[in-house]
């Protein structure tokens, strides 16, 4: 069900500290790789969302143990995968894509269906490389069904992964256990998203795994048996962006405890981007603190490693001084909905000035004024109208409740940080 939300705005700078739960991406790796192991896991300060609850819940159907240990963990205990099994994807990518290339291991029949929007998003590739590699799957986008045979030959396959860098994650994060392993080769347009394969190959790795990343766009996994073992989660870089913003927006300071000095997420480059938008930031033992300047200014950006952070950085843009190009996107047509549209659309609505290029936005100054923000299902369209919302007046979210995406409670968090009365 929707729940429309009237964006509160600041009576002032923003002046928080804002804890933020763990890292979506790291927590479906992880959950993966454990289910997956050879022996039990934990992780450690995980995010419990909609798209890792949804994880959890497939795993669970397909056999594997999954328990609440104290302090929010995960005790993942393997067994081995068997249908019959309907999964429920959602509308996560990490769901449709990471999860089909494990299931292929079970014996018997594993239905995958996702939300309406789900059913649109690119799965072809994945479908038919995992057909290459000896699984039997029938159809290719969700809904579709998978024979598992117990096993998968694995072995070479060359795939087109410019639609989404989670096609190469998906077939790495399993192969170690496809009796040739498995080699990825890509071949088309630059692959998006790269750190998130960086993300895959190091957590492969930490498991025990052997990879083999040295070419360009080729990646070898090694048969052989997946670790378990701790994992402790980074907290959800990306995630931390809009409460990062609202400091930036209002010439607040926010900080994100836990900030890591390194780190694959590609949230990490948000340091950079809000530094080039006008921002100082630091990372002190406190975490990394941002202070936004008087008026944020417009960038020359490519954004293709980190498009997941293209809501945020629109949002910003939209409040700028100075006109912004976001570059190297043109995959997130692909994503939660088609992003490029859904930003054009939503800063217009408001009186913005926003069009959309072959791979990108053109996004310049122009006051705006309040009206409905849609959110179109889209966690990160949801809190972009957050960001706006908070020094314009009248902004409502037609949907805040789909921030459950990735955040349990995004609306408490807003409300805290803003020192709102309630508020936790
Ligand atoms: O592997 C992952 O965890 C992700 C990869 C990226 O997908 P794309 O490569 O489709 O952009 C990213 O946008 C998504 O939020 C999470
Ligand atoms: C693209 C995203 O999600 P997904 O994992 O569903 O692809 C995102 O969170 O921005």
């Amino acid at each position: 069900m929707t729940q429309q939300w009237s964006a509160p705005t600041a009576d002032g700078p923003v002046d928080a500290t804002v804890p933020v739960p763990g890292s979506k991406s790291i927590t479906n790796r992880a959950l993966v790789l454990a289910a997956l192991a050879d022996r039990a896991s934990t992780l450690h300060a995980p995010l419990r969302s909609r798209d890792t609850n949804l994880m959890v819940a497939a795993l669970r159907s397909l056999g594997v143990d999954i328990t609440d240990g104290p302090d929010g963990s995960w005790l993942v205990t393997p067994h081995e995968l068997r249908g019959p099994a309907q999964v429920d994807c959602g509308l996560a990518g990490t769901v449709m894509r990471f999860l089909p290339p494990a299931a292929a291991l079970a014996v018997g029949e594993i239905t995958f269906d996702g939300d309406p929007h789900a059913r649109t998003r690119p799965m072809t590739t994945i479908l038919a490389a995992l057909r290459a590699l000896g699984a039997d799957v029938a159809g290719d986008a969700l809904p579709f069904t998978l024979h598992g045979k117990g096993g998968v030959p694995g072995g070479e396959v060359t795939i087109d992964a410019s639609a989404s860098s989670q096609f190469v994650s998906g077939l790495l994060l399993s192969g170690a256990r496809y009796e040739s392993g498995v080699t990825v080769r890509h071949d088309g347009k630059p692959v998006p998203s790269m750190p998130h394969i960086e993300m895959t190959v190091a957590m492969l790795r930490q498991a025990g795994v052997v990879v083999d990343d040295a070419s360009p766009n080729e990646w070898r996994v090694e048969p052989g048996p997946i670790e378990g073992r701790d994992w402790h989660v980074e907290p959800d870089l990306s995630n931390a962006t809009p409460f990062l913003a609202a400091a930036a927006v209002t010439g607040g300071q926010v900080t994100i405890p836990g900030w890591p000095a390194e780190t694959t997420q590609p949230g990490g480059a948000a340091r950079d981007l809000f530094e080039r938008m006008g921002c100082e930031v630091t990372l002190t033992d406190a975490g990394l603190v941002l202070r936004g300047p008087e008026r944020l200014t417009g960038i020359d950006v490519d954004l293709r490693d980190e498009s997941e952070l293209t809501p945020t950085i629109a949002a910003l843009a939209a409040l700028a001084e100075g006109t912004t190009r976001i570059r190297g996107v043109a995959h997130i047509r692909g994503h939660e909905t088609d992003r490029l549209a859904a930003l054009v659309t939503e800063i217009n609505r408001l009186g913005g000035d926003a069009s959309e290029t072959e791979d990108g936005l053109i996004i310049k100054p122009r006051p705006l004024h309040g009206e409905l923000w849609r959110a179109y299902a889209d966690h990160r369209m949801a809190t972009a109208g957050a960001i706006i919302g908070l020094v314009v007046d009248g902004v409502s979210v037609d949907d805040i409740g789909c921030t459950t995406k990735t955040l349990p409670d995004f609306p408490g968090m807003w409300a805290a940080a803003l020192s709102l009365p309630g508020a936790r």
